[in-house]
């Protein structure tokens, strides 16, 4: 059964690029750039991946971004991920990032955008595709935000789509309204973290103020029925990240993970790993654990993977491509 996870091509729509950064790379960077962390070893890092909730993580997270510092930072980080989607055979992957971060360090956001695109510039043709999705971290509110749009709209060929992410509780879609009323009119795709933490609520707040064409996460939609019938109707994606749910204590062990009452609902998931590193799981062992604790069978794999393809920003072109690649696993695998 495991042999159709590993081979099928996946499609990453829900992954942080710092989240990415393997430990051995961290340290690796930490000394170029001499950064004093407070782990040395491989072991060490790993053992401070422990978390409580989203923002004890949030808190880890923007410190250990600390150890890029360049555009060639940000091109190696991202080398070293597509790498693994390779080896994942990872066929498409949107990245979120934020350049507040690194703006308030002193670094141009360019360093960001162009460190990231380098990475995807180099794929050959037919290689892995995909892009970025530069997220506002929505504790520092709305004004940051307006401030990182107005950076942002300078860069409208850099990027796939904008995201909404960090620290939930507190912090709905409703404080960014009009900088996401003012993306929309430009004619930028959104996306926004949403039902993690935080209640329906927070999930029809990203829907009615940030215009959303995806949820990360959304989980917690279970708790409405009105909005599960809406998310349904308007076939709105749920990016599920099942090990980060577990790892930051949204559901507790896998067994208990909601994804077969999403999916028996009728939902729209796709699945992905959110911080992969930090989380111990990229793509392939996030679908590895919920096919072995929450019972979900290949064709389950092969249709959150269709739904993947069509839930991205990738051309039409390129999803016809993907679905063709597809197709070729649901003929060797599910009609046999
Ligand atoms: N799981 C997550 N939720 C919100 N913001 C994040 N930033 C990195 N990982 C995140
Ligand atoms: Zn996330």
């Amino acid at each position: 059964m495991s042999d159709f996870i590993r081979q099928i091509p996946k499609v990453e729509l829900h992954m942080h690029v710092e989240g990415s950064i393997v430990p051995s790379r961290l340290l690796q960077l930490a000394e170029k750039n001499k950064v004093s962390l407070p782990y040395q070893t491989i072991e060490e890092v790993e053992q401070a991946y422990q978390f409580d909730n989203l923002a004890e993580f949030v808190d880890l997270f923007i410190k250990t971004t600390e150890v890029v510092q360049s555009a060639e930072d940000f091109h190696v980080i991202t080398q070293d991920y597509l790498k693994l989607c390779q080896a994942e055979n990872i066929i498409h992957t949107e990245v979120f990032c934020d350049i507040r971060t690194y703006v308030d360090r002193g670094h141009p956001p360019e360093m960001v955008l162009e460190g990231i695109n380098a990475a995807f510039d180099e794929q050959p043709d037919g290689g892995i595709s995909g892009g970025i999705i530069p997220c506002f971290i929505r504790h520092l509110g709305p004004e940051i935000a307006e401030q990182d749009w107005q950076i942002l709209k300078k860069h409208q060929d850099k990027y796939l789509a904008i995201g909404l992410a960090a620290v939930e509780q507190g912090y709905p879609a409703s404080l960014f309204k009009k900088v996401f009323k003012e993306i929309h009119q430009a004619g930028i795709k959104t996306v926004a973290h949403a039902g993690e933490e935080g209640g329906p609520e927070y999930i029809w707040s990203a829907i009615k103020d940030a215009h959303v064409s995806r949820i990360d996460h959304g989980v917690t939609c279970l708790d409405d029925d009105d909005l599960v019938e809406y998310l349904i109707k308007h076939n709105i994606p749920l990016t599920v990240c099942p090990q980060s749910n577990v790892k930051l204590n949204v559901c507790g062990h896998m067994s208990k993970h909601p994804l077969q009452d999403l999916l028996k609902r009728g939902l729209n998931v796709t699945i992905h790993s959110d911080d992969p590193a930090h989380f111990g799981a990229f793509l392939t062992d996030n679908l590895l654990l919920i096919q072995e604790h929450c019972g979900v069978t290949d064709q389950q794999i092969y249709d959150m993977t269709v739904n993947a393809v069509h839930a991205s920003f990738a051309t039409e072109h390129r999803k016809d491509a993907m679905m063709a690649q597809l197709n070729q696993y649901k003929l060797q695998y599910i009609n046999e």
